[in-house]
Order: structure tokens, then C-alpha cells, then sequence
């Protein structure tokens, strides 16, 4: 049997999205990657701002979105309209041709909504462990299509659900290493995970579960970067075969055999 083709599974952040200048230029170094690939895009910062302008203030706990009836139309509509449709139409300009989705569509992402504990968190998207349909991504993939994902799911009763991008990046990419050898990047705007957040250049250049435990206790971890980590470990310990956490600036160096900031084993 012939050993599985490559896979990239990128992830871009909110910060990049929100900056034109340095979307354009990580979109031109994603169509140029030479493999398949599948791009996830955020967007928690231009949904904030849409919501702002129309009187529905963010509320984020744990990292997560509290997402009620009001918010989930307007990420809907940020995530799943301007957003993806953005970077789809910037990707056809780079000779990308890029089709874009949510998890709603062909089914790719049935999710579950998040059960009331202690907080309740409206309309968030828990995906369940193998829900993932790998199948149209094939189709598509085999057509010679890249497939880009807003950061949406549903679940099966025609409710579309709000799901953090990293897990959507961490959840495709398992689905997907029934088939293919697995390269998960998740591209932001800093150079990996950092020792000192406030230092930019305090970058860790490998991260294992006993070094994360490290890091958690010493308190160099907050916000976003807590549910990255946990997405990249849920990722190489099903199955991927490489978890790279670094700066969109180089993704093409960590698309082409060298690595440039946090890998994750
Ligand atoms: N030690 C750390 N290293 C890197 N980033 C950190 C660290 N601690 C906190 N952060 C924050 O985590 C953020 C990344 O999470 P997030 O904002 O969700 O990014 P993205 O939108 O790209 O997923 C960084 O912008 C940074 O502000
Ligand atoms: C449930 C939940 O929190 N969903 C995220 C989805 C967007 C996202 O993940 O965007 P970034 O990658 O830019 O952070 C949110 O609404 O912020």
C-alpha cells in the first residue's frame, strides 16, 4: 500500500484577520503551500466589534464566547458571511481555489450544545469525539478544492452553533488522519508559545504535557492560549502526526520542513 499524502491543517487567529496587511500576505503564503490543505479561520475580534456597533457586548468565559440568541446571529453573520467570504475571495485572487464552509454545510461538523453546569454558555458547539465527517472533505479535496471553515457547527436540529476555531482546527484535523499524514499549524501573531507573555522573543521551542503542567502552575499561560494548547495535545495524542503554535509570518518555513516556534509532542 502507498503511504497516505499530506495534509495541512492551518489555523489563522483573530489578530491576523483583523490586521489587512497581514492577512493579505498569510493568505499569499497559504496558496502557495505545496500540499493539500484545509485553512480554519477565527474572527472573535471582528465579531466583537460588529457586536459593539450594534448595542450586544462580547462576554468571554474561560476563553469561550457566552453566546446567546442575539450573538449567535451576529457571529453567523461575522463568521460565516464577511469573514469567510473575505478570505475565500482573497484566496481566488492568490489562485487559490478556495470553497467556503461551515460545519453546517454537506454536514461536515455535527456538534452538541454545551450542557448548563455552572455556566451557561447559550448557543456553544461541543463536538463529539469521532462526529467529525471526513468524507466531503475528501470529495472536495480530491477536486482539487481548499476547503476554508468559519468557526460554526450545528446540531442536526437546525441550530447553528459557535465553536472555538482551535477546536474545529484539532477536531478536522484527527477526522482527517484516518486518511492522510496530518500537519496541524496554528498560525498567530506571536513567534509560539512564550515564556513571558510581555517578551516576544521568550518563545518555547517544545512543549510536552509534563512542560505544559510547568507552565500552568508557574501561571505563564492565559486567555487563548490555554484552549490552544489543549486543542494541540488533543490533536498529536489522536493520531496527527505534527502540532506546530507560531507566527502566521512563518508559515511557510513551517510548511517546508523547517519549524519556526512551539512544537507540540
Ligand atoms: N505564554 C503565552 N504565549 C503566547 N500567547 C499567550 C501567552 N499567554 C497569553 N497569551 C495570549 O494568548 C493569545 C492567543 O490566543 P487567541 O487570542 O485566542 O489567539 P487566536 O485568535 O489566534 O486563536 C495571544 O494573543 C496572547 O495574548
Ligand atoms: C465558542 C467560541 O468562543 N467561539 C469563538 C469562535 C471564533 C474564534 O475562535 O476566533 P479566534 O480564533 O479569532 O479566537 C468566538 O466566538 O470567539
Amino acid at each position: 500500500m502507498s503511504s497516505p499524502g499530506t495534509v495541512y491543517i492551518i489555523k489563522v487567529g483573530g489578530n491576523v484577520i483583523d490586521n489587512p496587511g497581514f492577512l493579505d500576505s498569510f493568505l499569499a503564503d497559504f496558496a502557495a503551500v505545496p500540499a493539500l490543505k484545509v485553512l480554519i479561520h477565527g474572527g472573535g475580534k471582528i465579531a466583537t466589534r460588529i457586536g459593539d456597533k450594534l448595542g450586544i457586548a462580547a462576554n468571554y468565559v474561560n476563553g469561550r464566547r457566552i453566546t446567546d440568541a442575539e450573538t449567535i446571529d451576529v457571529v453567523t453573520m461575522v463568521y460565516g458571511g464577511l469573514v469567510n467570504k473575505q478570505v475565500v475571495a482573497k484566496l481566488q485572487a492568490h489562485g487559490c481555489n478556495a470553497i467556503g464552509l461551515t460545519g453546517a454545510d454537506a454536514n461536515i461538523i455535527p456538534a452538541v450544545k454545551r450542557p448548563v453546569k455552572e455556566i451557561d454558555y447559550g448557543f456553544v458547539g461541543d463536538i463529539p469525539t469521532g462526529a467529525v465527517r471526513t468524507a466531503p472533505v475528501k470529495l472536495l479535496l480530491d477536486a482539487g478544492l481548499t476547503p476554508v471553515f468559519s468557526p460554526l457547527t450545528h446540531d442536526g436540529k437546525g441550530q447553528i452553533l459557535n465553536t472555538n476555531a482551535d477546536t474545529i482546527a484539532s477536531s478536522l484535523a484527527v477526522a482527517l488522519s484516518e486518511h492522510y499524514t496530518v500537519r496541524l499549524v496554528y498560525c498567530f501573531e506571536k513567534k509560539g508559545v512564550l515564556r513571558n507573555a510581555a517578551d516576544d522573543d521568550s518563545v518555547i521551542n517544545l512543549i510536552n504535557r509534563e512542560v505544559y503542567q510547568q507552565l500552568l502552575a508557574e501561571g505563564v499561560l492565559s486567555d487563548g492560549i490555554l484552549p490552544k494548547l489543549d486543542n494541540a495535545f488533543a490533536a498529536i495524542e489522536s493520531g496527527v502526526k505534527e502540532v506546530l503554535i507560531g507566527h502566521a509570518g512563518d508559515l511557510k518555513r513551517n510548511t517546508t520542513g523547517s519549524v519556526a516556534g512551539t512544537l507540540i509532542c
